[in-house]
């Protein structure tokens, strides 16, 4: 499903303040995977993640995404596939539009249905349906302009609209690092679920450990640009938070 293969990218060649965030990395994650990436502050993580959204491109190597060479396809070109939360609720949502408008703009993103998409009564009974199933109360506010729910709420619908646009993957960088504890905890549960509903393929950068112990069938550490550890969903699934813990010694 991703493949990425001998990727590397150093920013500022040449200068002073050149850093090498990747060294000819190579990953291959499997249609479904639930990958969970670890590491210190400055080991490339979110690079890696920039790789595979196409925010930026690979000095060397190749990006592969279900099957097609997307090495040098930007961004746009790869949003039929991908769909990325960040870390701030306010991305990725326009805030004075309405809960309902922000679905039919998400619909609009990847399906080349022309401007008729969302109007019908239809696609307004299937957006409250699946905003009830999250069990947070929103589904009488979709003329509500979004801007007006809490930052876990909104992560939660951004999740929502992300799947229900057809993409096959998910990339999460820090989703839950704006919240409180307990948004963190809903908004984390509603991607795992999301995950295994839709059976997508997903990445999840955190500093949570506690999450990373306790979701995804598979972990990675990075450390300097590579990986050090890659732990597969049967070991993964023994691994406690205090192990993970030590990673970090
Ligand atoms: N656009 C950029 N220009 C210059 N340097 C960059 C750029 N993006 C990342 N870097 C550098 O590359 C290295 C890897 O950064 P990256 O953001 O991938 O790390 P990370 O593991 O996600 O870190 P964190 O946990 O702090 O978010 C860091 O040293 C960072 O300063």
């Amino acid at each position: 499903m991703i493949e990425l293969k001998d990727i590397s990218k150093t920013f500022n060649a040449g200068k002073p303040n050149e850093v090498k965030a990747l060294g000819k990395l190579s990953l291959e994650i499997k249609q479904g995977e639930f990958v969970v990436i670890v590491g210190s502050n400055g080991s490339g993580k979110t690079t890696l993640l920039n790789m595979v959204a196409g925010t930026i491109f690979t000095d060397t190597g190749t990006v592969t995404i279900d099957g097609n060479n997307a090495t040098k396809l930007p961004d746009y070109g790869r949003s039929k596939w991908i769909a990325r939360i960040f870390q701030n609720p306010l991305s990725g949502t326009a805030a004075d539009l309405s809960i309902l408008d922000n679905f039919r703009l998400a619909a609009l993103r990847t399906q080349n249905k022309g401007l008729t998409i969302g109007k019908n009564e239809s696609f307004k009974q299937l957006v409250r349906d699946k905003i009830a199933a999250l069990g947070m109360g929103l589904e009488d506010k979709t003329e509500q302009p979004i801007g007006t729910l809490s930052g876990g709420q909104r992560q939660a619908l951004t999740l929502l609209m992300s799947v229900m646009d057809e993409c096959k993957i998910l990339l999460l960088d820090e989703p839950t690092a704006a919240l409180d504890p307990r948004s963190a905890e809903k908004v984390m549960r509603t991607a795992d679920e999301l995950i295994k509903q839709y059976n997508l393929t997903a990445i999840l950068v955190t500093h949570n450990l506690k999450d990373a112990a306790n979701y995804g069938t598979r972990i990675i550490q990075m450390g300097e640009g590579q990986i050090l550890k890659d732990i597969p969903s049967a070991e993964k699934a023994k691994l406690k938070q205090a192990e993970l813990f030590e990673w970090f010694g």
